[in-house]
């Protein structure tokens, strides 16, 4: 708010007639118009008249001074703080003739003489163009009152008629004591043009008449006001601000102005309304004085806001200083000083724009109406709409986003128990996600193992197969070479080849038995691998189990937590409804944080043992992956035994040796299993394969590529042996 006394300024009106001696004095302060009096020889000598007057004004306008000067110095300053948002008014106060309709309108020869409105009009629309930032809207009324009755001087019905015929203007008072005027229009200008057009219409509907001091005096007083609606784009502020322009009628005496009939009836109003006027500046300005009187006249009533209310207002005294009109001049500039005590109260008009306080307000009901039905429990019997549906949406969303640490932060204030349940569970959910890859990644290695035991047992089918065939053509075999053997015991002769032959039938016979007790040990491993397979699905079942029972705590704590939000927001929205500062406890939300806990509880041991599954189904995997790779090797000897079996002893005793290279490593392996039945002592075995022994001393073939391929067995052996850090006794 801005506490300011109305600024008075002085134009003194050029004249060709004798002039009264006046001066002008201007100094920091402002300036000032001093007057002296020729003493009238006709009062005597001895008298005490006042000869010299002196008044102090913000300014003082000289005969010479321009309608722009004046423009600049007084309306200027003043449509400034109109466009900031303050109310404004400046009236011109002076006799009739002394230039006020000059000064406030102009005059209407030059386009030099265009006087405060219209400059006033150019300079706001000048503004608005070149702040496009800020949305402008522009009214103006016109306002003339005339033998204290109002009229509208805007009605575009009543262009050029009677005064009689225009709309009349009454003053309505609201409780809280603000001034309406009823049937006064307000006339909306888009630019300049259409302002001047206002001004010119309501200028041609002015009360003019011809006075002896003035040819075209106007006899009533006008107020034109320019409304002022400004909003920045974007912003919910809106400023609105009122200029008003006055042209008082002139305040000469009636005696002095020698009229008569209707003319001197329209004086006697005009003097009225002037005391009236006059009585409100002497009111306000004494100190203490609880009543002003206003309502006297229509024209305080209306200008109510102007003298000592919310409004920056300037007044302009027009003198004449021509000698029969300077005591005139001195009554204006006494009158001047009245009212340059009157403080006013300008404060800025600004408000949020009605349109978005009824939406805002709309949307508190509706938000309001949710709160309720939610803590009465009240059920919508209506579908939601699509907009409302998406509405909901977002909103939860958004609570979903942003609320849960905010949540966490207000119940931690309020409940540090809370904020703990609050910060475990969100520890909860991190646990379970890790745990669920976990599971996941248990699952994919069950299902991988699961295959390559089903590959190996199918491998294990085909040797037990291969195996058969070759004890199978063993025994053939040997049937063939009983059937020789009995042929030579015959023949009286026995060459020494038939020993020879004999001697590596026995060789062969053993061979075929090792090879056999290599298929019944062989055979034996499949419990192993079978057992191992069982227990992985055993573990395959637990685990899947406990990854069921992992989802199902996961689901059921992110229930219990919506069912946990849901309660505090009832308990919110109850406490503000009954208006309370405190939360009280409630046992519905402890109880949900208990069983949150219970669910915990539950999820952390099926965690522990989903990790203790995971140890012993690597253990298992370990296992499989050892017995995959002795499978290999077999079924990689497997086609060279095959071999054997078509090209005779040498093949079958490579075979031999390989099995038993194989039968010493599974020994080692399954150290549960006995030796006794190897043919050959595991001692004589090592000497035979051991890398430091001779290639001399270990039993060859003959065949050249099937001893090669001995040789390399036995050095791929000891490379095996070595790297695994098992080397053979020597
Ligand atoms: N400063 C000025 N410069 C030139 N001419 C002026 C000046 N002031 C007034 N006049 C002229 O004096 C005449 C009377 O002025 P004006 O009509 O403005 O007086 P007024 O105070 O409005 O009188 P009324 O109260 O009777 O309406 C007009 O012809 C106007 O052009």
């Amino acid at each position: 708010m801005v506490k300011q006394g109305i600024q008075i300024f002085a134009r003194v009106k050029p004249t060709k007639k004798p002039t009264a001696d006046f001066n002008l004095d201007c100094d920091e302060q402002g300036a000032s118009l001093n007057f002296v009096l020729p003493r009238d020889l006709a009062d005597g000598f001895v008298n005490n008249k006042r000869e010299h007057f002196k008044f102090r004004f913000q300014k003082v306008f000289g005969p010479n001074a321009s309608q722009e000067e004046v423009f600049e110095d007084i309306a200027k300053p003043v449509a400034e703080n109109v466009l900031a948002g303050y109310n404004g008014t400046i009236f011109a106060y002076g006799q009739t003739g002394s230039g006020k309709t000059f000064t406030i309108t102009g005059g209407a020869e030059h386009y030099n003489e265009r006087g405060i409105i219209p400059r006033t009009l150019s300079y706001l629309y000048q503004h608005f163009s070149k702040n496009s930032a800020i949305i402008y809207t522009t009214h103006i009324s016109y306002l003339e009152i005339y033998n204290e009755a109002g009229y509208d001087l805007l009605n575009p019905q009543h262009e050029a008629s009677r005064l009689e015929d225009l709309p009349r203007v009454s003053i309505m008072e609201d409780p809280d004591q603000n001034i309406h005027l009823k049937n006064l229009s307000l006339q909306q200008s888009a630019n300049e043009e259409e302002a001047l057009n206002l001004l010119f219409l309501g200028d041609t509907n002015r009360m003019i008449a011809e006075t002896p001091m003035n040819q075209a005096s106007t006899r009533s007083h006008c107020i034109f006001t320019i409304h002022l609606r400004s909003k920045e784009v974007g912003s919910a502020t809106v400023r609105c601000s009122k200029l008003h322009l006055v042209d008082l009628a002139g305040s000469e005496r009636v005696g002095k102005s020698g009229v008569g009939g209707q003319i001197l009836t329209e004086a006697k109003y005009i003097n009225l309304s002037l005391h009236y006027l006059e009585q409100v500046i002497i009111a306000l300005s004494e100190k203490d004085r609880s009543h002003i009187p206003y309502r006297n006249s229509m024209m305080t009533s209306v200008l109510r806001d102007s003298l000592g209310g919310n409004c920056m207002t300037t007044m302009i005294s027009t003198v004449s200083v021509e000698t029969r009109n300077v005591a005139e001049s001195i009554s204006t500039c006494r009158f001047a000083q009245r009212v340059a005590l009157i403080k006013n109260d300008a404060s800025l008009n600004e408000e949020v724009d009605p349109a978005l306080v009824i939406l805002r307000l709309k949307r508190e009901i509706q938000i309001l109406k949710e709160q309720l039905a939610l803590v009465t429990g009240e059920q919508r019997s209506d579908e939601l709409t699509p907009e409302e549906l998406q509405l909901l949406e977002e909103q939860v969303n958004l609570y979903l986003d942003s609320s849960d640490c905010e949540v966490a932060r207000v119940r931690e204030k309020e409940c540090p128990l809370n904020a703990s349940a609050v910060g475990s569970s969100n520890g909860l959910e991190e646990e379970d996600r890790s745990s669920q890859a976990d599971l996941q990644k248990l699952q994919e290695m069950l299902k991988h193992r699961d295959n390559e035991i089903s590959i190996l047992v199918n491998m294990l089918k085909r040797e037990k197969k291969k195996l058969q065939d070759v004890t199978f053509q063993a025994a053939k075999n040997t049937l063939q070479t009983d059937e020789v053997i009995e042929t030579d015991q015959s023949n009286a002769s026995t060459p020494p080849q038939g020993s020879k032959t004999r001697t590596r039938v026995a060789d062969l016979s053993t061979a075929q038995q090792e090879v056999f007790e290599l298929f019944l040990r062989d055979h034996e491993d499949r419990p192993t691998i079978e057992n191992n397979k069982a227990v992985l699905q055993e573990r395959f079942i637990e685990a899947k189990k406990l990854g069921e029972q992992v989802n199902q705590n996961r689901i059921k704590v992110n229930e219990l937590k919506m069912q946990l939000k849901k309660r505090r927001k009832q308990i919110a929205a109850q406490g503000i409804m009954e208006n309370k500062m405190e939360p009280e406890p409630d046992p519905l939300e402890e109880k949900i944080l208990n069983q949150i806990e219970d669910e915990k509880k539950i999820y952390k041991m099926s965690s522990s043992r989903l990790k203790e599954l995971k140890t012993q189904i690597e253990h298992l995997q370990h296992l499989h992956e050892k017995m995959k790779f002795l499978k290999q090797q077999h079924t990689d000897i497997l086609p060279h035994d095959h071999r054997g079996e078509n090209t005779g002893d040498a093949q079958n005793h490579q075979m031999f040796t390989r099995r038993m290279s194989l039968t010493d490593e599974a020994a080692d392996r399954q150290e549960r299993r006995p030796r006794e039945h190897y043919s050959l002592s595991s001692k004589d075995q090592r000497a035979i394969l051991s890398p430091e022994h001779s290639s001399s001393s270990i039993p060859l073939t003959g065949d050249k590529q099937t001893d090669a391929d001995i040789q390399a067995f036995i050095r791929a052996r000891h490379s095996l042996l070595n790297s695994s850090g098992r080397v053979p006794d020597h």
